[in-house]
């Protein structure tokens, strides 16, 4: 592993085990006993042994991943709870994150790309490098508060308390037992800190939880002329469960405002830095396949309008684009997150659960280890139904499953069907699949639509390991992976 830079995320790391030790692919997983930094874990990279502890059956969250979040949100969160708990709040979040709903915030969303649009351009004018990591964190911050809060932080032009506490307190999480881990965590200023960024996060959410219920109580929100904001929408489920009167009505209302605080902080936590870095990875790749670009920047020529300062007023009277109109954009997103997918699932093995080999029906007790759905892998094994699977070919996505007839031009294209079903899995399957799929996605469009055909935006990052030189860098990061270097990169205005 010495060849590997040390600071790599470590999602990749069976990826590299396996380029090592090609032997160990068939058994669709590896376990990794890294005592005492870490529990024992089982890298499952299987579609079919995935779809066993994730679909078929949903093993619960990973204690440590428990462990990880509890200074952030008390473990109450959407990601780390299980059971009927997590059922319940899962329900009552659902509705705000629906198609139809995040669709009719595009124009709140778009307010907020423009901002961006414009900081991209000062950076053009200056001719400064720009690490857009740091912009496009800005960017996404402001539009989960958007979605989630209805509220505008304005975090892309000042740092707001709410994105300056979150960061800080996201410094601190210890997602595992390496020496500077440990460090952190006997820290004794840590506890001191935590609750300090926490007291902060509160008193910056407060006024909006405030408004949305007074929203509910109201009778405004959905149908009334206000934003159905995921959380208007989730009070509006949380309430209806509750007895009406007007003391037991006050009652709810603080019951709901405290705990849906932490599944606020979870949500603004996984929603933005997921993207951000998708954001980036995507910026880096295109530099690299101009083709690519230039098949991109044509879809939208076509479906936005072939002049680019009109992309933003089609989106605007049309949203509906965004979900259904634009087949290579969302590949070339999903070839991005196959590469560089920036999360995955940690499961707690269980006594009596096993893993069956598809193959050779061979079982495998998971009880005292962690289960980890390794996607980084899964995305790279020619085996998992990815072909070429070091190259950045968004085709994959567009491929007919059936072979084309003989002589066909899309015999090529055939060719890259993604051919083993739930293999790509970025945001996970089955029911504890990401809440935030579909926002992310229409975030990212929205983004690429308002950006890449305005700007030439060319990347430097850092090296990558050896064996994936061609995609010229690699994630680094703990929590969730990142560009490494924050993806430094200089842009020109085309148009
Ligand atoms: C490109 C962007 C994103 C990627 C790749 C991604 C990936 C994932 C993955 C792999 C999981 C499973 C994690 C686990 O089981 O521990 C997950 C869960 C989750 N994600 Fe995302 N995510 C993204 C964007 C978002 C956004 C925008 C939100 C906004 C709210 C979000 C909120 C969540 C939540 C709350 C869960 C837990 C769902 C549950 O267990 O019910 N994510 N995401």
């Amino acid at each position: 592993m010495a060849q590997y830079p040390s600071d790599m995320f470590p999602l990749s790391i069976c990826t590299w085990v396996l380029q090592r030790f090609p032997h160990l692919e068939k058994n669709g997983f590896i376990l990794i006993d890294a005592w005492p930094f870490m529990s024992p874990m089982l890298y499952v990279f299987d579609p079919e042994m995935s779809t066993q502890f994730t679909q078929v059956q949903s093993l619960p969250k990973s204690n440590d991943i428990k462990s990880e979040f509890r200074p952030l949100t008390g473990s109450k969160d959407l990601v780390t709870l299980d059971g009927p708990e997590w059922k319940f709040w899962r329900s009552v979040f659902n509705p705000g994150f629906s198609t139809k709903n995040l669709v009719a915030m595009t124009p709140a969303f778009l307010e907020e790309v423009r901002v961006f649009v414009d900081k991209l351009r000062a950076a053009a004018q200056s001719g400064e490098v720009l690490k857009i990591e740091g912009p496009a964190t800005s960017l996404t911050i402001d539009v989960i508060a958007r979605s989630v809060l209805g509220a505008r932080l304005h975090s892309q032009t000042k740092e707001h308390p709410l994105q300056w506490a979150l960061a800080k307190q996201i410094s601190w999480l210890s997602p595992e037992y390496t020496p500077p881990s440990i460090l952190k965590l006997v820290n004794p200023v840590r506890p001191i800190l935590q609750w300090y960024y926490n007291r902060v996060i509160r008193n910056a959410l407060a006024p909006s939880i405030r408004q949305n219920l007074s929203t509910q109580a109201d009778g405004g929100g959905p149908g009334h002329g206000e934003t159905k904001t995921v959380l208007s929408l989730a009070a509006k489920a949380y309430l209806a469960e509750k007895p009406q009167n007007t003391s037991s009505a006050q009652q709810a209302n603080d019951e709901f405002a405290s705990l849906a605080i932490p599944h606020l902080v979870m949500f603004l936590f996984a929603g933005h830095d997921t993207t951000a870095t998708t954001l980036c990875f995507a910026y880096h790749l295109l530099h690299k396949h101009p083709p690519a670009l230039a098949r991109l920047r044509a879809e939208h020529d076509a479906v936005l309008c072939p002049d680019p300062s009109q992309a933003e007023s089609q989106l605007t009277l049309n949203p509906q684009l965004l979900i259904n109109a634009l087949p290579y954009t969302t590949a070339v997103i999903k070839e991005t997150l196959r590469l560089f997918a920036p999360a995955a699932t940690v499961r707690q093995g269980q006594r009596g659960f096993f893993l069956t080999h598809p193959a050779t029906g061979a079982r495998y007790a998971t009880e005292g280890m962690f289960v980890h759905q390794n996607s980084h892998a899964t995305h790279h094994l020619a085996s998992c139904g990815f072909p070429r699977p070091w190259e950045f070919l968004p085709e994959r996505f567009l491929a007919p499953a059936a072979p084309a007839a003989e002589g066909d031009d899309d015999d090529d294209a055939a060719q890259l069907h993604v051919s083993r079903k739930n293999a790509f899995r970025p945001f996970e399957l089955g029911p504890r699949a990401c809440i935030g799929q579909e926002l992310a996605l229409l975030e990212l469009k929205m983004i690429l639509a308002l950006t890449v055909r305005v700007f030439e935006i060319e990347t430097y990052p850092a090296g990558a390991p050896a064996g994936a030189e061609v995609l010229g860098t690699y994630a680094v990061g703990h929590v969730s992976g990142h560009p490494k270097g924050g993806m430094p990169a200089r842009v020109r205005v085309r148009v």
